[in-house]
């Protein structure tokens, strides 16, 4: 059947090549660019038809930053398609960088010189604004808006007999000190990027916990794991008062599959491989040359404030030569205050008026056609990195070309990463055969789209270990993944500096590269772990790692899964706090002078 694939912020950098990637493997896809600026838009569906005529791409008008937009785009989206099977939350930014150029000198000299070019901790900071739905801007476009588009989707996602995926890009930015539950959009503070990153990667585990079995609501964190210590984990007692339900067996679902890096073009020598995707900035790997410059002026504007109608620069999705010493027009002074809509500079939300009970819903019992059979709760088996290897658990089906990356590339080995997840066994592709979609909805919309229903009580906090059965599983429901694309030049990048710096870091990162695999440098590179999620089973993802593109020094991309710094009590904690907020934003909108 054709799989739907809606892809947020896709008219550039990882999101377009993405979109490239996607078609390059799979023609039956079917695409949705996902984008707030329709001429933007338009040029990177044109460029996508270029390289792949006849490849069915739509295009869907959304701002993530405004809560209308969402949530009338939600509604476009419920009658245009039956189901979603890829939701990539993609789109995102970084308004206003600001970078501490003596930390960044201090640390280029010191020891952490390579952490530093992975993770900018201590490098970046940012200044945000309010929107004008009176909530900070980084926060809503990174974090709630998509979060808003997930729960508006439930129904495309949770039905249908067949599990779709969630995939969020966050960042090895992802700070959890940048994060605070209390100050959840980062209004007081000066790093809502890594804030609104970090507040995606426990946001996933979150919803992987209400809307899968995977992760049993029973089921605690294990704990980081250490660099040094990957081993096994020691399972805890079952909890006598909190027996596991043993549930139907479900017969259809297989058992776990472990992921490993896959490169489709490297895996199997007799695959196709994608053919150059032209002008589009994805390039197939072996010596890369950094992405050209974006030509096209910084855009200081919020979109939201401006005529649409209005001309915009030059689209950088659009066909363009790759040229990294083209030189870049004058960044826009990071300092220097952005033009706002008059109605955007409101007070930020007061959060202190939020309601007090987190009220979080399965959405698969909101809506009667969404049902689902009951998340089993029989012994399944667990993670292999995190529990006791002398757990039961069916054998783990391996592929004879599933290799760790690591052996197969010595290069691919990453010194800041050594202690890199176990091995996961590649997932063929399946090519499917397209089929028309109906073009009418089949799914029952909702009465009211602000208002889904009534909640359900509230989730309890996990208490008890249940090791999962993969035969109880559900074969439906929501399973959301994290990606880090490394460090990639694209337009957010771009935006931090003035080009003449970049000029000068170009080098630098090269070399800096034969230390890291995390500089994975190009969009095509930076999309590495987003598509190769789209060949997983999503039942076998770790709903704790965080999938990382990583591109060697030899050029050799592959994925690497690695245990996020995140625990269930805050991700639950984020959790009820967003649907607390997402209550009071659908009231205010419907009480509103426009209401949808
Ligand atoms: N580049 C990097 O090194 C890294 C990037 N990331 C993440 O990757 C994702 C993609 O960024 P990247 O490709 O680098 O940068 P780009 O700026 O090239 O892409 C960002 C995309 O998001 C879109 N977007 C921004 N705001 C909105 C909005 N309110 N509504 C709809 N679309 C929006 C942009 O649209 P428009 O063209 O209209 O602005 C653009 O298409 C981001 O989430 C970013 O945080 C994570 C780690 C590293
Ligand atoms: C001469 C100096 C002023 C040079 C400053 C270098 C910095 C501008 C860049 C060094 C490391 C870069 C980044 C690292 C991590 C990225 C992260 C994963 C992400 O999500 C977005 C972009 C990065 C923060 C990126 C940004 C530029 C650097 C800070």
């Amino acid at each position: 059947m054709e799989k739907v694939v809606l892809v947020t912020g896709a008219n550039s950098g990882i999101g377009l090549a993405l979109c490239e990637r996607l078609l390059s493997q799979d023609s039956g896809v079917r695409l949705c660019l996902a984008c707030r600026n329709s001429g933007r838009a338009e040029a990177a569906r044109s460029a996508l038809l270029t390289s792949h005529p006849g490849a069915r791409v739509d295009l869907l008008d959304l701002d993530v930053g405004s809560v209308r937009s969402v949530l009338r785009a939600a509604q476009e989206v419920k009658a245009r398609y039956p189901r979603l099977d890829h939701l990539y939350l993609n789109a995102g930014i970084m308004p206003n960088p600001h970078v501490d150029i003596k930390a960044f000198f201090k640390g280029l000299f010191s020891s952490k010189a390579v952490q530093m070019f992975s993770t900018a901790e201590g490098l970046l900071t940012q200044q945000d604004r309010t929107t004008a739905d009176g909530l900070q801007e980084v926060f809503t476009t990174n974090l709630f808006g998509h979060f808003l588009l997930v729960r508006e989707l439930e129904v495309l996602l949770c039905g249908a007999g067949r599990p779709s995926q969630v995939v969020w890009t966050s960042s090895s930015n992802a700070l959890r000190s940048a994060f605070s539950l209390e100050d959840l959009q980062h209004a007081a503070g000066t790093e809502p990027y890594s804030s609104s990153k970090y507040a995606s990667d426990l946001l996933s585990l979150a919803l992987n916990r209400h809307h899968n079995a995977q992760v049993s609501p029973k089921t605690p964190y294990p704990g980081p794991l250490s660099p040094k210590t990957p081993g096994p984990r020691t399972p805890q007692p079952v909890d006598p008062l909190d027996p596991p339900d043993p549930g139907p067996l479900s017969p259809k679902t297989p058992g776990p599959r472990t992921p490993q890096p896959v490169d489709p073009r490297t895996q199997d020598p007799s695959a196709p491989r994608p053919p150059d995707p032209g002008p589009l900035s994805s390039r197939p790997p072996g010596p890369r040359t950094p992405q050209p410059l974006d030509p096209r002026t910084p855009q200081p504007q919020d979109p939201r404030t401006q005529d649409p109608s209005a001309p915009r620069p030059p689209d950088p999705s659009a066909p363009r030569p790759p040229d990294p010493s083209a030189p870049r027009p004058p960044t826009q002074d990071p300092s220097a205050p952005r033009p706002q809509d008059p109605s955007a500079r409101r007070p930020p939300y007061p959060g202190g008026l939020l309601p007090r009970t987190p009220q979080p819903v399965d959405p698969c019992t909101q809506d009667p056609s969404a049902r689902r059979p009951p998340v089993p709760r029989t012994p399944q088996p667990v993670d292999p990195r995190t529990q006791d290897p002398s757990a039961r658990r069916p054998p783990v089906p391996r592929t004879p070309q599933a290799q760790d990356p690591r052996t197969q590339d010595p290069s691919a080995v990453d010194p800041l990463y050594p202690e890199c997840l176990l091995p996961r066994t590649p997932q063929p592709h399946d090519p499917r055969t397209p089929q028309p979609l109906d073009p009418l909805p089949r799914t029952p919309q909702p009465l009211d789209p602000l208002y889904p229903g009534p909640l359900s009580p509230k989730t309890p906090l996990p208490r008890t270990p249940q090791p999962l059965d993969p035969r109880t599983q559900d074969p439906s429901g929501l399973f959301s993944s994290v990606i880090c694309p490394g460090l990639v030049m694209t337009n957010l990048t771009y935006g931090i500096l003035p080009s003449f710096f970049w000029t000068l870091l170009m080098p630098i990162m090269w070399f800096i590269r034969i230390f890291t695999n995390t500089l994975t440098l190009t969009p095509y590179n930076g999309a590495e772990a987003l598509n190769w999620l789209f060949l997983q089973e999503p039942e076998s993802l770790d709903a704790r790692a965080k999938y990382h593109s990583m591109t060697s020094g030899l050029g050799k991309n592959y994925t690497q899964p690695r245990q996020m710094d995140i625990d269930e009590e805050t991700s639950e904690a984020l959790y009820g706090k967003l649907l607390e907020l997402e209550t009071v934003i659908r009231r205010r909108i419907r009480e509103g002078p426009d209401r949808l």
